[in-house]
């Protein structure tokens, strides 16, 4: 692959970076020099146990928060080189985000939600061929002008998820999307966040505790206490099963190495 490929080209990157909250007194290392890439028209999932500090790198990869140390690249730019203001209009064109409670503005239509981000970034919908074409395929072009409140949750997801697209953003950060849904629904927007994948070459970085969520990407990173401590692509495991037995593995692998390392 040339370097001039633009498939070459990381979505996003984050280098080094390390995460440390401060509480008055108190200070949480969420994230300690972690490494990661997520080239173009990947879909990656971030496993990891509660506090293992998944939605932290989430959050700075998609500019919510700034690293403590370290660097983080999205679609070629370095975030911190971007003043707060630069950083809102950035994300706002460039960064897609869903989220597990959906978050739609309930006074909005479905249609009047999608749009927002475009509105918030000073643009408007080229056409409305844009907006058709982008509900039919994520099955919710009868739904447009209901309130979120009309909806039901997988709608409710489906709308979010266009509104994450709406932009043509460079990559999709999804923070436990399947998280509100039964395993019905739950399944329709992995099976949605794949096709997107690999019909549009869209980039996806999703968090989830769950192994039948997680078997729909390219690949797993496994966090534990801040760390990465491994990554390996879903096609060696056949099925989701596998696949917790795979992380099952890796996290209690390190646990007992990190318990031998202590003795
Ligand atoms: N704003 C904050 N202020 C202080 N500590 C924080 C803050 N956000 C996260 N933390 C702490 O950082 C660590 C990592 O949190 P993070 O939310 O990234 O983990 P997570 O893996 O996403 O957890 P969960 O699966 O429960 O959502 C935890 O110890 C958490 O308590």
């Amino acid at each position: 692959m040339s370097s001039s490929d633009p498939d070459s080209i990381s979505a996003a990157s984050v280098a080094s970076v390390s995460k440390t909250y401060r509480q008055g007194s108190r200070s949480v290392d969420a994230l300690r020099n972690v490494s990661l890439d997520v080239p173009r028209g990947r879909f990656v999932a971030v496993m990891g146990a509660s506090g293992s500090g998944k939605s932290t790198l989430l959050h700075l990869m998609s500019g919510l928060t700034r690293p403590s140390s370290g660097e983080v690249q999205v679609d070629g730019q370095s975030i911190a080189s971007l003043s707060d203001q630069q950083l809102t209009c950035f994300r706002r064109s460039r960064i897609g985000l869903v989220f597990q409670a959906f978050n739609l503005v309930p006074s909005l239509s479905a249609r009047d939600n999608i749009l927002f981000p475009l509105y918030a970034a000073g643009r408007s919908l080229e056409s409305e061929g844009v907006l058709k074409e982008l509900a039919e395929q994520l099955g919710i072009a009868d739904r447009l002008h209901h309130l979120p409140d009309a909806l039901s949750g997988g709608e409710q997801q489906r709308v979010a998820i266009a509104r994450s697209l709406i932009t043509n953003p460079a990559i999709v950060f999804a923070d436990e999307p399947t998280g509100s849904l039964d395993s019905a629904t739950g399944e329709s927007i992995c099976r949605l966040l794949r096709t997107l994948c690999d019909q549009q070459k869209r980039t996806i970085v999703m968090v989830t505790h769950e192994p039948s969520v997680a078997i729909w990407a390219d690949s797993v990173v496994v966090l534990k206490d801040g760390a990465i401590v491994d990554q390996f692509p879903t096609q060696i495991c056949g099925d989701a099963q596998s696949l917790a037995a795979k992380y099952q593995e890796i996290v209690t692998g390190v646990a007992a190495k990190l318990a031998e390392t202590a003795g």
